[in-house]
């Protein structure tokens, strides 16, 4: 038999199904701007993005030491007739001799291998000796091994991170093309919370949902609109659900969401707009909602009801709501990781809901 939220009528949805309906939800954000590179980090892609470079440049040394043609290498050593640092024009090495090279250096025309500096041995006339056996083209970096110009570097939808804003770099974009930033009102309710920093009396609980939040919605690159914490009073829920539906893309509300007399973000929520789904066959996390402020889900805006209890709270962000907030973004869908692992521990999980157990990977 399935567990019920809100009424003994309505069944929990299957934990994967609620994770589709959430990707299903998103619409991305549409606008775009030409950013900085340096201001880039955390934005998504507009477009995909193509090498404007090979890279390497040009055929260089990986090491310091000496550019040769492995033929030549021979018992009587060879004489250095060239020195090469890096940012140096491409020079022609002379039959029966060797460069001096430094890493990132253009190796000469002619050579085919560089030879460590560790691995030769000048003597007194200064002339190179090998010790060890070389392959052909080691420590050599080839033009275009890495890339090579038209080749796509980054897919519309990245996330640029410091590794992607790196290649955009090294391809020398000062500036890149990526959508908007997600606008996210955030809203907490409940008679009881206070501050954090305020005096606290009896019966008062510190806000912390929001603070955590915030802080992740943040960490998600995203505008935050916080709309502080709205008593449990219909009133005021309308009022401020109709500024976070007017102001915001997307609505994230902690609280009031549960079936007791004092949650009332629900009926406002009905009332301005609707509810997609109510209560997730999960533990904790069961009252999760998803619906929307406007006349229709396609001409609203996404509403994420997470539930109060801060651990359910920091569930229904990661698993559920994450997703489609990185649909708005306009992010390329992560798929859920999974992988099974032997627990140190035994344990029974309820019935009808899956569990979601906190723990650390050792
Ligand atoms: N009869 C039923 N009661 C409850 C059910 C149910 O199915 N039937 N579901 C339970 C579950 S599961 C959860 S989770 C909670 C969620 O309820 P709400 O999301 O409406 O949250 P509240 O009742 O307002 O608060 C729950 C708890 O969390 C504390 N809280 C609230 N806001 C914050 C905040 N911003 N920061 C930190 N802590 C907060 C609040 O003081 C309560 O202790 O409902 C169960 N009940
Ligand atoms: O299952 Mo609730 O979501 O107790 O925390």
């Amino acid at each position: 038999m399935s567990c019920c939220a809100g009424s003994i009528s309505s069944p929990l949805l299957d934990f994967f199904d609620a994770r589709e309906r959430m990707v299903a939800a998103a619409r991305p954000v549409s606008c775009n701007e030409k950013v900085e590179l340096s201001q880039a980090v955390g934005r998504v892609l507009v477009d995909d993005v193509f090498a404007t470079l090979d890279m390497p440049g040009i055929d260089n040394s990986a090491m310091d030491g000496y550019a040769l043609r492995l033929n030549e290498i021979c018992e009587d050593g060879l004489p250095v007739e060239l020195r090469v640092p890096a940012g140096a024009e491409v020079l022609s090495l002379p039959a029966m001799s060797c460069a001096r090279i430094f890493t990132g250096a253009p190796v000469p025309l002619g050579a085919d291998v560089v030879i460590p500096q560790e691995r030769v041995r000048l003597d007194a006339d200064e002339r190179v000796h090998i010790e060890g056996e070389f392959a052909k083209g080691a420590n050599i970096r080839r033009r275009g091994e890495d890339t090579c110009e038209g080749d796509i570097l980054l897919s519309a939808g990245t996330r640029l991170n410091a590794a992607a804003i790196a290649l955009l770099a090294s391809h020398g974009m000062g500036e890149v093309d990526v959508l908007r930033r997600l606008k996210v009102a955030l809203i907490s309710t409940g008679n009881e919370l206070i501050e954090p920093g305020a005096t606290r009396v009896p019966g008062q609980v510190y806000d912390s949902n929001r603070a955590m939040l915030k802080a992740l919605l943040m960490q998600s690159s995203c505008d935050v609109l916080d709309l502080g914490v709205t008593a449990d009073s219909v009133t005021e829920l309308q009022q401020t659900f109709t500024q976070a539906r007017d102001e915001a893309d997307l609505v994230v509300c902690t609280g009031g969401i549960s079936v007791g007399e004092e949650d009332h973000a629900r009926p406002v929520l009905e009332r301005l707009g609707g509810v997609s789904f109510h209560g997730v066959a999960i533990k904790p996390g069961k009252p999760f909602t998803l619906g929307y402020l406007g006349d229709s889900p396609e001409a609203g805006i996404p509403f994420v009801g997470l539930p109060c209890n801060p651990v359910a709270s920091l569930v229904g962000w990661q698993l559920l709501a994450l997703p489609l907030v990185h649909g708005c973004q306009g992010r390329i869908p992560a798929e859920l990781q999974q992988f099974p692992v032997a627990a140190g521990f035994s344990r029974q999980g309820p019935q009808g809901r899956r569990e979601l157990l906190r723990v650390v990977l050792d």
